[in-house]
């Protein structure tokens, strides 16, 4: 048990109520960062798709290496650790890579049915 849980229902109200409010803001901001990785994955399954199509690879070094240099010198600007955004941008990445594998796999060896 902590004795520094502000939310505890014998914490100051005040402390509570500025606790709710950037709570509240949090919540926003999760919402938001859900929709624009929602919005993200829908241009990425259309990348996907075109370099299916074209037999493009699913990775792209060097387009990845322009990302990173853009996202590091944006989160400096905004006082947010570059490594971390280096590392959240990676994760994004690494994840969009997978699916692009699977759409140029299905899209070799047809939809797997998940049978055999
Ligand atoms: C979306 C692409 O495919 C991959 C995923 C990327 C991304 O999620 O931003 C960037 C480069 C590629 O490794 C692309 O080539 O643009």
């Amino acid at each position: 048990m902590t004795t520094s849980n502000t939310g505890s229902p014998d914490a100051d109200p005040a402390v509570r109520e500025e606790l709710a409010r950037l709570r509240d803001s949090i919540d926003n901001i999760d919402a938001a960062v859900v929709h624009m990785l929602a919005e993200r994955f829908k241009c990425t399954q259309q990348v996907g798709h075109l370099k299916a199509r074209h037999q493009l690879p699913p990775a792209d070094p060097a387009r990845e290496a322009r990302q990173i240099a853009r996202l590091r010198a944006l989160a400096e600007n905004a006082k947010l650790d570059p490594a971390f955004a280096e590392k959240f941008l990676n994760f994004i990445v690494g994840e969009v890579i997978r699916h692009h594998e699977r759409i140029a796999d299905e899209a070799l060896n047809g939809s797997s049915t998940g049978a055999g």
